[in-house]
């Protein structure tokens, strides 16, 4: 599926000329026309990826546009989480089966920004990370590099915990068939895709607008469920909105529920602790 070329709502920006070389070969590589106007005095296309000294954003345009989201493991939210958020007393840490000595491989299927999977890769889980979009792929392709590049100067608590994250760009709906009779099986399938009702909600913070209009609503995610739980070897976990109905309309073996999202888990065995 390619995105970009079916709503043809994207182009590279590039305004420093010491970075050109590298604007020049992502668009290429995603054949993107490179403009060097500034965002804000875009009206089209809607949004764009900027690459500036910083690395790669996705930027709406116009002069009221939000502001760009880049992927950052390094500070703000990402960086407070893991040194204040409650380790593995988290609903997300209790949903994977994390807990005592076991910390399992975890596929994530519909890996996003990779904000779910830096949390468990925070306490210890393997991450394998699938993400088809070529934009969100590359967006967190830009901050595991920059991540990486940093932390190997700064924080090596940081280093392992990204080395213990590895990204590729593919679709779940086709690569989780290939596990199903692997000796080498993930323990552990999360998916997490877009819900319908998302978008317009008012919990959608502004700057993910732009996120949930580039990817859309993934109405093909009923699918990756079945195939997951072939896939997997202890459990298959998918993160709803509270309210939410059931992916695939398949009742879980239990629910860990919180005030604006939830865990559906469906178990196949019994995890190890
Ligand atoms: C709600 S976001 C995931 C957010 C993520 N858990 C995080 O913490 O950032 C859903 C993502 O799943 C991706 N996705 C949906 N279906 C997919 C599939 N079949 N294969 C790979 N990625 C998929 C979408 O492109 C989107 O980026």
């Amino acid at each position: 599926m390619n995105l970009i070329l079916e709503n043809n709502a994207l182009a590279i920006i590039c305004n420093n000329p010491a970075i050109e070389d590298r604007a020049k070969a992502l668009a290429e590589q995603m054949q993107l026309p490179l403009l060097d106007t500034p965002a804000k005095y875009l009206s089209e296309p809607a949004q764009v990826l900027v690459v500036d000294e910083t690395g790669i954003a996705l930027q709406a345009t116009g002069r009221k546009a939000p502001g760009p989201i880049r992927v950052d493991f390094t500070a703000g939210g990402a960086n407070h989480r893991r040194k204040f958020g409650g380790g593995k007393g988290q609903m997300i840490a209790k949903a994977v089966g994390r807990k005592g000595k076991f910390a399992p491989h975890v596929l994530d299927a519909t890996a996003g920004l990779g904000g779910d999977a830096f949390v468990l890769a925070c306490l210890g889980c393997r991450m394998s990370l699938h993400e088809r979009s070529p934009v969100v792929h590359q967006l967190l392709a830009d901050g595991l590099e920059r991540g990486r590049a940093w932390a190997a100067l700064n924080d090596p608590e940081l280093a392992d915990i990204l080395a213990r994250m590895q990204l590729q760009q593919t679709d779940s709906l086709q690569h989780l068939a290939a596990f199903e009779d692997a000796e080498d099986k993930p323990d552990v399938v999360y998916l997490d895709p877009m819900f319908p009702e998302r978008s317009k909600s008012a919990s959608v913070k502004k700057e993910m607008v732009a996120f949930h209009s580039l990817v859309g609503k993934d109405p093909d995610a009923d699918g990756l469920l079945e195939l997951a739980l072939a896939a997997a070897k202890y459990r298959v976990v998918v993160k709803r909105p509270a309210k939410a109905p059931f992916l695939a309309d398949a009742q879980p073996s239990y629910q860990l529920q919180g005030k604006s999202s939830r865990f559906d888990i469906y178990t196949i065995k019994k995890m190890p602790e």
